[in-house]
């Protein structure tokens, strides 16, 4: 299975289980996020949880051994415009969402950690919006998110600069709410959350909600789909995304 859905004392974990693939998004993942969103909906959690399985990355953004085969803006729009509204549904979910980020956090993988209400990230860990380095902006809304979520100048740094930042970096520029090294420090989070009745979570959350609902967020983010497609036709990219698929063989 490439994720896992589980219910632990009101919190409901969504894992995505690639590791072998570094946790990479595909098709099949999405269903989960599908799944996990209508049981966080349907449910009376205090609060919600993604992470990644294995110790080497939270997630790596989307597959590139799928995805590559997307050669036109037609063919990589629907993709896209797909993880983009899991991903703004994630964010509009009426509890607070946690990404645990247990290991690197690339591309799409810093966009769904952005989508989320808290980063608790691991110390080795290291995070990039790398996708200028192929040739594309983020395209999940990831970066209608960062903007939304960081100081202006610190979010176009991640954005435009695309390389990986260190634990310590993402902690200094607000990306990272807290860092962590052994998973009893994410029950310590965990439980801190549980001592506050969960009306008190969903009546906050529901104000960010709003305001994300008024202030043009959805427009913002379909904005970045439609960059994104457009770019992903592009030679640049292509070529890009063969040398990564090349590197390995
Ligand atoms: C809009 C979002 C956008 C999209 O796709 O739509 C993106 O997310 S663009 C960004 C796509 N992601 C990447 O470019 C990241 C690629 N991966 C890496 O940079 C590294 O794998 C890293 C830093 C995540 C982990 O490095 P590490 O050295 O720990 O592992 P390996 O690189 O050796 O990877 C192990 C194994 O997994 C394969 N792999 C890793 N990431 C992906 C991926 N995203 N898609 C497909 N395959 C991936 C890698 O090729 C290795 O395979 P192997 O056959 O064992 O060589």
């Amino acid at each position: 299975m490439t994720y896992r859905i589980e219910e632990t004392d009101g919190v409901l974990t969504m894992t995505i289980n690639r590791s072998e693939i570094r946790n990479a998004i595909n098709h099949s993942v999405m269903d989960g996020f599908e799944k996990f969103i209508a049981a966080v909906q349907d449910s009376r959690a205090h609060c919600a949880v993604i992470t990644g399985a294995g110790g080497e990355a939270f997630c790596s953004g989307g597959d590139l051994s799928v995805f590559h085969e997307l050669k036109t803006e037609e063919e990589a729009f629907p993709m896209l415009s797909r993880m983009a509204d899991l991903l703004y549904r994630i964010k509009m979910l009426p509890v607070p969402v946690i990404a645990v980020v247990n290991g690197s956090a690339v591309g799409g993988g810093c966009e769904i950690a952005t989508a989320c209400d808290f980063r608790l990230v691991k110390r080795e860990a290291k995070c990039g919006f790398i996708q200028g380095t192929l040739a594309i902006t983020t395209g999940w809304g990831g970066g209608s998110y960062l903007l939304e979520t960081l100081q202006h100048d610190r979010a176009m740094q991640m954005l435009t600069s695309a390389r990986m930042y260190s634990a310590e970096e993402l902690k200094g520029n607000g990306w990272a709410t807290e860092l962590y090294e052994q998973d009893t420090d994410i029950t310590g989070f965990l439980d801190r959350f549980r001592k506050i009745d969960s009306n008190v979570h969903r009546a906050y959350k529901q104000l960010a909600v709003q305001r994300w609902e008024t202030n043009g967020l959805k427009s913002r983010v379909d904005l970045e789909v439609r960059h994104c497609a457009k770019l992903w036709a592009l030679d640049a990219h292509h070529a890009a995304v063969d040398r990564f698929l090349n590197k390995s063989r």
